[in-house]
């Protein structure tokens, strides 16, 4: 079997594409434009550019972008106040701290700092807890992402035994509770899991974000398995792979995210979507 490819590039441009109609409709009945601030701490070469692509998408999608680059030298308090001045500001619905940030920085603490109403990353242990308590509100972008791209493959979840390799705040964990919130059978991997092959081949769709180039070899996968690969990895030649082998995988899989074009950008896509749920959908309860 030759497997279907999952174009993240593709259903990421049809949904940002549908976010800036919705924008237009709603500014034209006299409503503000969603507002999102990324916070980026520092000068990591990737984050810069996802820093930038996170920019360049909120203009295309008609949001007001009111993002700040702050050099690696800044305080954990100035963070802070940078964010408390951005809870108490009505024309920002979203923010975000772009990660990693410098060791000094506590990311914790920053994270917890952002009004659970304007965590539009879905990190803040309110919106874990909410995704986990089945009362979702707002859902980390990337397992989110993966969610809207498994819907284009039109194959029900409920029931499928979907395995997670790798068990991170961003991707991993809420990937769990996503599918879990799907009625699919889940198991989680991680660096003390016993025979990862075994797990991995009895997976009807395996997902997989460690940031281990090629670490899921293709011959694990099983025949006709869904196969969604988060990991980026820049090799020596500066080319991008994922953490899946791909080229064996493809082989074996009913579907497969290439890298790059699979899910990278459905993530900064759901950025923009829970962006604008805050502009207009979501009834904060919380002061
Ligand atoms: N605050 C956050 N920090 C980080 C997140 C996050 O969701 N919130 N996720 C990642 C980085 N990330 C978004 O921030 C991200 C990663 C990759 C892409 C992407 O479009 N990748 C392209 C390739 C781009 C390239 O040339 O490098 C692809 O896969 O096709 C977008 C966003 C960690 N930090
Ligand atoms: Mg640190």
């Amino acid at each position: 079997m030759t497997a279907k490819i999952l174009d993240g590039k593709a259903i990421a441009e049809e949904l940002r594409n549908s976010i800036k109609d919705e924008v237009e409709r709603q500014v034209a009945q006299g409503n503000k434009r969603p507002g999102l601030a990324v916070i980026m701490v520092g000068e990591d070469p990737a984050s810069q550019v996802y820093v930038r692509n996170k920019k360049l998408a909120c203009e295309k999608a008609g949001f007001k972008d009111v993002s700040e680059v702050l050099p690696a030298s800044t305080s954990q308090e100035e963070v802070l106040a940078l964010i408390d001045k951005l809870n108490a500001d009505d024309d920002v619905h979203g923010i975000i701290v772009q990660l990693p940030v410098p060791d000094h920085i506590n990311p914790e603490e920053i994270i917890e700092r952002i009004h659970p109403c304007k965590d539009v990353d879905g990190f803040h242990p309110y919106n874990v807890g909410r995704l986990a308590t089945r009362m979702p509100q707002l859902m980390p972008c990337t397992p989110h992402g993966v969610m809207t791209m498994l819907a284009k493959t039109g194959i029900p979840l409920r029931g499928l035994n979907a395995v997670v390799v790798g068990a991170s705040n961003i991707v991993g964990v809420p990937m769990m509770l996503e599918l879990l919130n799907e009625r699919a059978t889940v198991t989680i991997c991680h660096s003390a899991t016993k025979d990862l092959a075994e797990q991995v081949g009895r997976a009807d769709l395996v997902v997989v974000g460690v940031g281990i180039p090629n670490m899921v070899k293709g011959d694990w996968i099983k025949d006709g398995a869904i196969v969604i690969d988060v990991g980026i990895n820049r090799m020596d030649d500066g080319k991008l792979c994922g953490d899946v082998e791909y080229d064996v995988a493809k082989e074996k899989a009913s579907w497969i995210t290439p890298v790059p074009g699979g899910v990278g950008p459905m993530t900064i896509a759901t950025l923009l979507e829970n962006t604008m749920k805050v502009a207009y959908q979501l009834d904060c309860k919380l002061k």
